[in-house]
């Protein structure tokens, strides 16, 4: 059978009149506009090259796979182009938004039952196409789940912003810390050995708590603290007591993702039978209920900035109160744990609060470490070279674990490391403190996808200077939800050189398809 001619894009900034914002990332900022010629209302994502940090293959590559998939489910760029020093992605305008604008704006305390099994349930059918195509999402959370008008449900940000996110040059200019750990899971963390789509299928789980509750588990904390709760506590859940408003079957599917053991996960086909997703409803529900009522995207946006500037300037004011605090972080960057360094003083000041939960870790504390270690099978004598280095790593982070007040009172830190398939899109070669150097504690960083070291730095506070040590653990993840250290490191990792032939090489004139 033909196949209708495709709609043709263009692939000229001067086609599109740019209308208001709709939404921005870690990475990029989206747009509301027409595309002229074709008389169109689409969403454009524009990403600043030069504050990118990618190689032009891992870039390409992305850009490719991202071209190449097509799932009702799966959010798909029209075309890309560079424009002056930005990349623009125009995509489908999903005049709802994403989940996470409609829970920040209407429905902090989570949605009802039926919108959530509805919701998870399409966007279960897009991981089940990328899985089945071979391709990790790596970023599942409610800030790239977005619903159209006739509540169509898309899985986004799949490919280039995973690709084109920078790591960290743009955050560290502003002296500012990006990501979250919330949705990652374990095995991705350690980095022990290889992950799978299994990584998908956490996240999935702690999207549908996300969903429920009105922000994902542990968001409250700082990164490092959520790194040590998602290794070391019991998995986050929906409590058969406090969680009476929620379904037996809704309970059992979270608990069934969030198993710590990735081969004790379904896979996301599995997952799709599940008797929980039995009650999900259709698209028309979804509008009904929720994208009826609800003001334009453009104005929920805005008014969502103008409230987060407003708890911004109170944060200043209530930062003694940590619960607050947090939660307002959560609510100012979710998809970013946007802390800038006045932020970051502002959490030094609280680390002390933590004690309550630290205590008892600090005396489990090694001995967990140890187990995780045991957990991924991982001994001194069945580890590769590689992973012996890595080992070394982990045993200077086991010295750090030992003094978990030590650890906390670092404002730890992380810094990112690419999967597999971005591996080299992220240049810290020309890092500060050299890539293939020792560190202070002799630990050498590698050009490999797992390594754990330790950096210096000191943060001034208001009364008096704080120093400290913090331990950058380097994930083998997308990048939108790693954090990275930005305090003690400088500019170099930008190579203008590089990002000049990005453009020239890929992306002038040169359209996705
Ligand atoms: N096609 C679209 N239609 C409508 N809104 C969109 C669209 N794409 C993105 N948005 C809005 O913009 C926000 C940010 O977009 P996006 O997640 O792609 O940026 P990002 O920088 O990659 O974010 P992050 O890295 O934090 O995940 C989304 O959460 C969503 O609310």
């Amino acid at each position: 059978m033909e196949r209708p001619l495709e709609k043709r894009y263009p692939v000229n900034a001067k086609d599109y009149k740019i209308y208001e914002e709709v939404g921005d990332g870690v990475s990029a900022t989206v747009y509301r506009a027409l595309c002229i010629p074709l008389d169109e209302i689409v969403a454009i994502k524009v990403l600043d090259l030069e504050k990118c940090n990618n190689d032009l293959d891992g870039i390409r590559r992305e850009v490719l796979t991202l071209s190449l998939i097509d799932h009702p489910n799966v959010l798909r760029a029209h075309c890309s182009f560079a424009a002056g020093h930005n990349l623009w992605v125009v995509m489908p305008y999903m005049a709802g938004g994403s989940c996470l604008h409609i829970m920040k704006s209407d429905y902090p305390e989570g949605f009802e039952e039926p919108f959530i099994s509805t919701v998870l349930r399409e966007v279960l059918k897009a991981l089940v196409y990328l899985h089945a195509h071979g391709h990790i999402h790596r970023d599942v959370k409610a800030g790239n789940i977005l619903i159209d008008t006739d509540g169509a449900v898309k899985l986004a940000d799949f490919g280039v912003s995973a690709c084109m996110f920078d790591s960290g040059d743009r955050q560290r200019s502003r002296n500012t810390f990006v990501g979250t750990p919330c949705w990652m899971a374990p095995e991705v963390m350690q980095q022990l050995h290889c992950y799978d789509f299994k990584a998908d299928i956490w996240s999935f789980g702690i999207t549908a708590l996300e969903l429920a509750r009105g922000h994902a588990p542990f968001s409250k904390y700082p990164p490092m603290k959520v790194l040590l709760m998602t290794l070391q506590n019991a998995p986050p859940g929906l409590d058969y007591e406090r969680d009476k408003r929620f379904s037996k079957s809704f309970k059992e599917m979270v608990a069934t993702c969030l198993a710590k053991d990735p081969k004790k996960r379904p896979t996301s086909e599995k997952l799709l039978k599940h008797r929980f997703f039995k009650n999900a409803r259709s698209y028309s529900y979804l509008a009904r209920t929720i994208l009826d009522g609800l003001a334009p995207l453009g104005e929920r946006f805005r008014l969502l900035k103008t409230k987060e500037a407003d708890l911004l300037v109170q944060n200043k004011a209530l930062y003694e109160d940590k619960e607050q605090l947090s939660q307002q972080e959560y609510i100012r960057g979710i998809s970013a744990w946007n802390f800038n360094l006045e932020d970051l003083k502002s959490q030094a000041a609280l680390i002390h609060d933590y004690d309550d939960i630290l205590s008892a870790e600090d005396q489990e504390g090694s001995k967990k470490q140890r187990d995780m270690h045991d957990v991924a099978g991982l001994s001194a004598e069945n580890m590769s070279p590689e992973t012996a280095c890595n080992s070394v790593a982990a045993t200077s982070q086991e010295e750090g674990l030992s003094d978990l007040h030590d650890l906390e009172s670092s404002l730890a830190s992380f810094t990112i490391k690419p999967p597999q398939a971005l591996k080299g899109c992220f240049d810290v070669v020309e890092d500060d403190e050299g890539a293939n150097s020792p560190n202070q504690k002799g630990v050498t960083q590698l050009e490999s996808e797992r390594f754990i070291t330790n950096s210096s730095r000191a943060l001034d506070q208001d009364a008096g200077r704080y120093e400290g040590t913090s331990y950058s653990l380097n994930f083998n993840l997308n990048a939108t939800t790693v954090v990275h250290c930005s305090i003690a490191r400088g500019e170099k990792h930008i190579r203008p050189h590089l990002r000049r032939h990005w453009r020239d090489q890929l992306f002038n004139g040169a359209a996705l398809r």
